[in-house]
């Protein structure tokens, strides 16, 4: 079976200053492989500084490796050439942390997906190339008819974030780098943009690697995790095993930093109803009321938060206290 990706004892170091002996190891001996015939979603956690931005530079061939080798489809990406590299340019795509900085004030939304439009020479015509960028948007959950045309201050940072999803997508790509693409995008719309991954995973065969310091968020779209720690991978392999029961002391530190529901905690007279939240079977207990009930909410336990001043927050929709607290006063008895 071929693999898309492959990383075999990757490093990555950086010399600080030309005359300074001094070297810093931002990526240790790193390996890993996604499969060709099985798209995936895999999470690489850490810290500040722990190499997360590296590998992501990396993986898209901004930076080479000091040693060891990136295997694309089969090839080394250092030496790609002619239509190879064109190929694994369009192939291999990317989200990035800040959805406001790839967006040019002057230019709508359709200058910014026509531009990749006319570098691929993806489109034959105007109107097949109008019809790429709608898919897109459709795809991602956005109206085209909402979108194009307007310029980006006219667009919300959950809608920018969407739109380079779509933008990535219009190049049909087969791996996708999302490098924090939740953390600069209000929590109330996080579950939007990590559903809109999950459909590029499931109904568009695309396999993302999905770089985050927030375990909640990795826990919630991915299959498989790598933690890492000072460019050294401390712990690596199935996302529930490694985050229900962690082997390594790193890991279970970051685990023990998510907000995770007080079980003892109790309501007044009542226990905590969102002890079962989230849960695969029962399902969120709000999410009839939730104006962005998605598959996401019902299949992962973490999602809640449950605060000691009476405060329940579901950690996706935290921006939205009111609602959330409408939800409960229903579920609760007075
Ligand atoms: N261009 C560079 N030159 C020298 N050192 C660098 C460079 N880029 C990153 N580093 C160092 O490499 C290490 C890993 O950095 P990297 O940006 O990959 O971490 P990160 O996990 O993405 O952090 P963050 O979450 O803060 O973005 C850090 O110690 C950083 O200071």
């Amino acid at each position: 079976m071929s693999n898309l990706l492959e990383l075999r004892n990757v490093s990555k170091v950086y010399q600080r200053g030309l005359i300074s002996p001094h070297a810093n190891i931002a990526l240790r001996d790193m390996s890993l492989t996604l499969r060709e015939d099985e798209p995936t979603i895999m999470t690489v956690a850490g810290e500040s500084g722990s190499g997360k931005t590296t590998l992501a530079m990396l993986l898209l061939g901004f930076i080479t490796p000091t040693t060891g080798e990136i295997i694309y489809r089969g090839k080394n990406i250092v030496s790609l050439t002619g239509k190879d590299r064109l190929a694994y340019r369009r192939e291999v795509q990317a989200v990035f942390q800040d959805p406001f900085a790839v967006f040019n004030p002057f230019y709508t939304v359709d200058h910014l997906l026509t531009v990749p439009i006319k570098r691929f020479k993806l489109a034959k015509s105007k109107a097949d190339a109008r019809n790429r960028m709608e898919e897109a948007l459709t795809a991602v959950g956005l109206r085209p008819e909402d979108i194009l045309g307007r310029f980006p201050h006219q667009l919300s940072g959950g809608q920018r974030q969407r739109i380079n999803v779509a933008r990535a997508l219009l190049l049909k790509p087969r791996l996708l780098i999302a490098d924090e693409p939740v953390s600069m995008v209000d929590a109330s719309l996080r579950a939007n943009i990590l559903e809109t991954l999950r459909n590029l995973q499931r109904d568009h065969g695309v396999s993302i690697i999905y770089i985050t310091h927030d375990l909640t968020t990795a826990y919630h779209i991915a299959k498989s995790i790598i933690v890492l720690y000072r460019g050294a991978v401390m712990e690596a392999g199935d996302v529930d095993r490694v985050i229900k029961s962690p082997q390594h002391p790193y890991t279970q530190l970051l685990v023990d930093s998510i907000p995770w529901p007080n079980l003892d905690q109790r309501w007044g007279e009542h226990p905590i109803i969102a002890r079962e939240a989230g849960r695969a079977d029962g399902g969120c207990p709000f999410r009839s009321r939730c104006p962005m009930a998605m598959d996401v909410c019902a299949t992962r336990p973490p999602l809640f938060q449950v605060k000691p001043n009476q405060a329940a927050a579901c950690y996706l929709h935290a921006e939205q206290p009111e609602i959330i607290a409408e939800r409960l006063s229903e579920l609760l008895p007075a």
